[in-house]
């Protein structure tokens, strides 16, 4: 009901490859955003005077050539131009002020690592294995718990959820490349069948997926409109070690855990603010 929506923050994975991101300062928190942009393909220009480096900052600068470093203080406005996204993380709360300002006058997203009004956006706590990304938000109001959340969620997840997720994303671009075009009734076949495979198959079973077994998988199936099982397409279910419970509990556990880490997740997301 739209009158119950609001008080939450848009949550997006945004495409920051090839962009240009400005870091001011080069402590603790700002080397844990060199990370969070470097895993996103961007350009990073790092402003902070180099007595004030932490060893994490100082090894990324030393060896990424995506950044480039300033050993100085942040100058002014002419040290914003072509910058598509600013994160201040500074020890100063008059300078991150002042540069939240020229921002905002300049329409750039930026991020103040202590003032979370202004703040554009802010970070979360993150979890990844390879394309699978999740992000906790309490939405500024407790970061260390975000922090613990991820844990819970950390252990409950699918142990090969990355690596199925990366097998289907080839399987979808196969696909798409076998069957091209944009929306009509292609598209809505396409996109059925890849739900019924993505649902049909165990994750531990996706997981598995070779460039044979994909080849089977779209002449057999897409082509007859139907989903063989994976003995079908040649593969083989990984036997569980004695005494493990079998596969068919061995695959169970880590999705109830999944749905109860996701479920946490929901509540946190979904939680009204106080
Ligand atoms: C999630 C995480 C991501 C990251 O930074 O990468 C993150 N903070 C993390 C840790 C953390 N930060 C702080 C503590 C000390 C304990 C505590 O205060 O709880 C710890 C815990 C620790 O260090 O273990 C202190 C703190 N944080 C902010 C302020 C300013 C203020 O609130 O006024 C103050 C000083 C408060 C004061 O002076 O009292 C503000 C923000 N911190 C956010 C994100 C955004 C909201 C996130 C959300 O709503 O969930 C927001 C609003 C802006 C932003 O940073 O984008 C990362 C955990 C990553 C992980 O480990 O998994
Ligand atoms: N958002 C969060 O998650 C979070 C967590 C902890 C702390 N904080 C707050 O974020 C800020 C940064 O924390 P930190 O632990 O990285 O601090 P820090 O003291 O380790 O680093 C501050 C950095 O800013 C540099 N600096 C200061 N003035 C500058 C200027 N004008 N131009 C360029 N660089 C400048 C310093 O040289 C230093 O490298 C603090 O105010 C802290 O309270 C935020």
């Amino acid at each position: 009901m739209a009158s119950d929506l609001g008080g939450g923050s848009l949550l997006l994975a945004w495409q920051l490859k090839n962009k240009r991101v400005l870091i001011v300062g080069g402590g603790d928190v700002a080397s844990g955003r060199i990370e969070s942009v470097l895993v996103a393909d961007a350009f990073i220009t790092i402003i902070c005077p180099a007595s004030g480096l932490h060893p994490l900052t100082r090894k990324y600068i030393d060896s990424s050539d995506r950044i480039t470093y300033h050993d100085r203080l942040f100058a002014g406005s002419e040290d914003l131009v072509d910058v598509d996204m600013v994160l201040t993380a500074v020890d100063d709360v008059e300078k991150s002020r002042e540069i939240c300002d020229m921002c905002r006058a300049l329409r750039i997203p930026v991020n103040v690592a202590d003032i979370p009004p202004s703040c554009d956006f802010y970070f979360g706590s993150q979890i990844r294995d390879g394309p699978l990304q999740i992000m906790i938000s309490t939405n500024g109001q407790s970061p260390k718990l975000a922090n613990i959340i991820r844990k819970r969620i950390e252990r409950s997840l699918p142990a090969n959820a990355g690596d199925a997720i990366e097998k289907v994303g080839e399987l979808r671009s196969q696909l798409k490349e076998r069957a091209p075009g944009v929306g009509g009734d292609l598209g809505k076949r396409r996109m059925r069948w890849m739900i019924d495979v993505c649902t049909s198959w165990e994750m531990d079973e996706l997981a598995l997926l070779d460039d044979e077994m994909m080849q089977k998988l779209l002449d057999e199936g897409w082509e007859n409109n139907l989903v063989p099982k994976l003995e079908e397409v040649g593969g083989k279910r990984v036997q569980a070690p004695a005494g493990s419970g079998g596969f068919s509990s061995q695959l169970l556990l880590p999705a109830i855990g999944f749905i109860a880490g996701a479920t946490s997740m929901a509540l946190v997301l979904l939680a009204p603010r106080r």
